[in-house]
C-alpha cells in the first residue's frame, strides 16, 4: 500500500500563513490612465543610460522621454536615453502590486515553459515570496526527488500531494507559485489555485523541447522514455501533453504567449525573449484582467 505523506506536509517555517490585511479598494488612479495598447507602455519616472545586460538573452530598452510620460519598447531605437528592463519591471510591478490585494500568483504551463525562472523574476519584483511546488512535495516526501517519487510510489501519489501542497498555498497571500506542468489537470487544484491569479505561460512546444533537452529529461520523468534521438522523443511526449492539456492552461486567468510577444518585438523566434521581459508582460497583463 502507498505511505501517505501529505498529512505531514511542512511549508518552510519563513512562510506566513497569517493573512495579510486587505487593503482598501479603490486606488488604480495611476496606471489606468497607462494602459495602451502597444506592449511595454508605462509611466517613466526615472532615466538611465541604456546599460545592454546580457545573461544570454536579449534585453529590453525603452526609450525615456520625460518624468511621468509614456514609453513604448517599439519606439526605443531611435532614442538617446534609455530604461533597462530591470528599471521597467520595477516600475511596473509597483503600479500592479497595490491592486493585487495581497492575492498569489500562480505559474501554470507545459514543463520547460519557464514557471520557476520567470515566478522568481515576479517575486523579487513584486517582492513577494517565491515557491515551488515541485520542491514542497519532494521537502514534504522527506527530500526525495520529484523522478524518485514517481519511480517509487507512481503519478497518482504524486498527484495527491500536489494537491495538497496546492490548498496549503491557497490560504496564503503574496506568494509567487510555480505550479507543476500537470497541476492544471485536476478540478480540485483550480479551486485551489483560483484563490489568486493564474497566469499561464504559453511556450512552443519547439523551444520547450531545446529548454529541456539542454538541461536534461532526467529531472521530469514524464519525459524520461520512448524512442528515438533526444529532440524527437521530448517533441513527442510534448505534444501528447500538450493536447492533453491544452485546454486546462487556457483556463487560466491570463495568458502570456511568447509567440505573440515575439511577433510584436519583430523577432523571428521566441528564443530571444528573456524572462524579465516576460515577466513584464505577465504585469501588463494581469494589469489589463484587474481593470477589466
Ligand atoms: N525566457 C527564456 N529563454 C530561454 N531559456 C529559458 C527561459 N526561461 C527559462 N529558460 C530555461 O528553460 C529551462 C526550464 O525553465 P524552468 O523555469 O525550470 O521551467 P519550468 O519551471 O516551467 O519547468 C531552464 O533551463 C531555464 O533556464
Ligand atoms: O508536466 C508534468 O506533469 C510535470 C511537470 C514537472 O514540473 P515542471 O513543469 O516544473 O517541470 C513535475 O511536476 C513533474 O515532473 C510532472
Amino acid at each position: 500500500m502507498e505511505a501517505r505523506v501529505s498529512s505531514g506536509l511542512q511549508l518552510p517555517n519563513w512562510v506566513s500563513t497569517e493573512k495579510i490585511a486587505r487593503k482598501p479598494a479603490g486606488s488604480l488612479q495611476l496606471f489606468r490612465k497607462y494602459v495602451g495598447q502597444r506592449l511595454y507602455h508605462m509611466p517613466v519616472t526615472r532615466c538611465a543610460r541604456a546599460k545592454e545586460r546580457f545573461h544570454g538573452f536579449v534585453t529590453l530598452k525603452v526609450s525615456c522621454v520625460s518624468e511621468n510620460h509614456k514609453a513604448s519598447v517599439l519606439e526605443s531605437e531611435s532614442s538617446p536615453a534609455f530604461l533597462d528592463e530591470s528599471d521597467i519591471i520595477k516600475s511596473k510591478a509597483e503600479e500592479v502590486e497595490p491592486n493585487l490585494d495581497g492575492r498569489s500568483l500562480y505559474l501554470v504551463g507545459m514543463m520547460g515553459s519557464g514557471k520557476t525562472t520567470v515566478g522568481r523574476v515576479l517575486s523579487e519584483a513584486l517582492r513577494y515570496s517565491f515557491l515551488d511546488c515541485d520542491a514542497l512535495i519532494e521537502d514534504a516526501v522527506g527530500g526525495s526527488t520529484v523522478a524518485e517519487i514517481f519511480k517509487l510510489h507512481g503519478e497518482s501519489f504524486f498527484r495527491d500531494n500536489e494537491t495538497e501542497v496546492l490548498k496549503k498555498l491557497s490560504s496564503m497571500h503574496q506568494l509567487v507559485v510555480s505550479t507543476g506542468g500537470g497541476a492544471v489537470v485536476r478540478p480540485v487544484n483550480w479551486r485551489h489555485m483560483r484563490k489568486g491569479i493564474s497566469i499561464w505561460l504559453d511556450v512552443p512546444l519547439e523551444a520547450l523541447a531545446r529548454r529541456i533537452i539542454a538541461v536534461g529529461t532526467g529531472s521530469r520523468p514524464l519525459l524520461n522514455h520512448g524512442d528515438g534521438d533526444p529532440y524527437t522523443k521530448t517533441m513527442k511526449r510534448l505534444s501528447t501533453l500538450f493536447e492533453q492539456r491544452g485546454e486546462a492552461y487556457a483556463d487560466a486567468d491570463v495568458r502570456v504567449s511568447l509567440e505573440n510577444m515575439a511577433a510584436k518585438l519583430g523577432y523571428e523566434d521566441v528564443s530571444g525573449i528573456s524572462p524579465t521581459a516576460i515577466a513584464i508582460e505577465a504585469l501588463i497583463q494581469i494589469e489589463h484582467l484587474l481593470t477589466k
